[in-house]
């Protein structure tokens, strides 16, 4: 392996040149000895692959790119090229034989890595008999390890765990075996276990984004320009309450420009320290008397966490810059009503080297828990208005009902790219839940 521009990895040969045949032939037995003792590395692998992700080239890139490096590397591989959507989740739900495997491959975006992370999450919540429906379960952690071959539309999770978005070099962190622990944020409505995240919970401006780019599929990832450029246009903003609970023992802040990278020592920290009787005392604190939680009411352009930077290369340092892996946090990046030229600004930060933070009306809070409640409460589901995109109806709890449509009072949370159904939720961050094959941005 060598490092060529960019976090990108290469296969390189060496080639030993020896006269005699049997010292050869010693040669190659020792080497395979040192190689299976490194227990890191994986022997066997379960792939799921999207066929549809990105520009439809999932399952050329695998086997084309991916598949013979793992046959060069002995890595025997179960293939499930998936026929719809859920199909990779509620296969490693319940019916996927886990014990075979040292790790599951997903080869798509985001979206197809949320599935991949529901599937093996709550299969190992269920196995130890843990009720996801409990905002305050302490989750077990996933034994089996993630890699992701990048072949979606955004593969911010590839991007912000690897540094490039680029098969061979996926292939290569899975081969040598590396491991990245990762925080996991589970959103709930009213005690309802609602999904996973570890990218971006966005509520405004990339909700919407999202819910609107869904309908333009078919233009593959320039659906995202598109949308971009239309909900930029109709300049929403959104009403309601955030409740968050600070990190305040936490090492870093969002704006100390301590980026998070290979052996991040913000990390290690949060590893060695007893995160778990934090985690214990902290989620008791809302319900004994509500100290330690900050509460903002406004109007709201948008509303973002970032549970890790959410780099990629539309945004190469990403939503959050200094948001951390496997801190235990999450960034919560509150942006008020303000002009569109002013917002124009705040989103042209996320591509040049100014900070997008130094603006009157941005806020940003590195926190543990937070709550959103809309303005209006939620009659119902916002998933019979996903069936009915134009419903234009209100609420009975909206007082001026003439005034109001769903379409402008409500926004929507795009939660890893999905769209969830309630736009009251209640998010915590579960510490280094699971681990991908990666180990973080390299520093160059
Ligand atoms: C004036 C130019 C402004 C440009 C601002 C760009 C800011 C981009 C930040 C992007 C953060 C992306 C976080 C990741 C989101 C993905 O989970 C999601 C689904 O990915 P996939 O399944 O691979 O398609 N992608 C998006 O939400 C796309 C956001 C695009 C924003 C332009
Ligand atoms: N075989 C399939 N047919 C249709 N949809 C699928 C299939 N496999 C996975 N999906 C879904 O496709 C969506 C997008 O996948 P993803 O790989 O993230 O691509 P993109 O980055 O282009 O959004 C995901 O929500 C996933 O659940
Ligand atoms: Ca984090």
């Amino acid at each position: 392996m060598m490092r060529t521009r960019q976090h990108q990895w290469r296969c390189s040969d060496v080639t030993f040149h020896c006269p005699n045949q049997g010292l050869c032939e010693q040669w190659i037995t020792v080497i395979n000895e040192q190689l299976s003792l490194l227990t890191n590395r994986p022997k066997s692998l379960l792939v799921y692959i999207n066929p549809y992700g990105g520009k439809q080239r999932g399952k050329r890139i695998y086997e084309q790119k991916v598949a013979p490096l793992f046959h060069r590397a002995c890595i025997s591989a179960d293939v499930i090229v998936t026929e719809h959507a859920n199909h990779a989740r509620d296969h490693l739900k319940t019916e996927a034989s886990l014990e075979k495997y040292d790790g599951v491959v997903c080869v798509g975006g985001d979206g197809m890595f949320s599935e991949i992370l529901h599937g093996l999450v709550t299969r190992v919540q269920t196995d130890h008999g843990v009720d996801q429906n409990q905002p305050d379960a302490e989750l077990v952690p996933c034994s089996l390890r993630i890699g992701i071959i990048p072949a979606g539309s955004t593969d911010c999770i590839c991007f912000a765990t690897v540094g490039v978005n680029d098969p061979v070099t996926s292939a290569l962190h899975i081969i040598i075996g590396d491991s990245q622990p990762v925080d996991v944020c589970s959103v709930h409505h009213k005690d309802i276990f609602l999904r996973y995240s570890v990218s971006l919970l966005g509520y405004g401006f990339y909700g919407d984004l999202l819910t609107d780019s869904e309908r333009k599929r078919w233009l593959g990832p320039a659906r995202y320009d598109l949308s971009g450029l239309k909900t930029f246009l109709s300049h929403n903003y959104y009403e309601g309450t955030i409740s968050f609970l600070p990190a305040e023992d936490a090492v870093g802040s969002p704006r100390d420009k301590l980026q998070c990278r290979s052996g991040c020592h913000v990390c290690q920290h949060k590893l060695s320290s007893k995160d778990k009787q934090w985690d214990i005392s902290e989620r008791e604190k809302p319900d004994k008397d509500g100290s330690g939680w900050n509460v903002m009411r406004g109007k709201f352009i948008a509303i973002n966490a970032a549970n890790m930077s959410c780099a990629c290369p539309r945004s190469p340092k990403g939503l959050s810059p200094s948001a951390h892996l496997a801190d235990g946090t999450l960034d919560l990046i509150l942006v008020r009503k303000c002009s569109r030229l002013d917002f124009f600004r705040h989103l042209l930060r996320h591509i040049n080297t100014d900070d997008q933070f130094d603006h009157s009306f941005v806020e940003v809070h590195r926190v543990r828990m937070f709550h959103f409640q809309p303005l209006y409460q939620e009659s119902i589901s916002l998933d019979d208005l996903n069936e009915t995109p134009k419903k234009t109806g209100c609420s009975p709890m909206c007082p001026a009902p003439t005034a109001c449509s769903y379409n402008t009072i409500y926004s929507s949370w795009t939660c890893d790219g999905e769209i969830l159904p309630h736009a009251a939720i209640q998010v915590s961050v579960q510490c280094q839940l699971i681990r991908l094959f990666a180990r973080g941005i390299e520093e160059q």
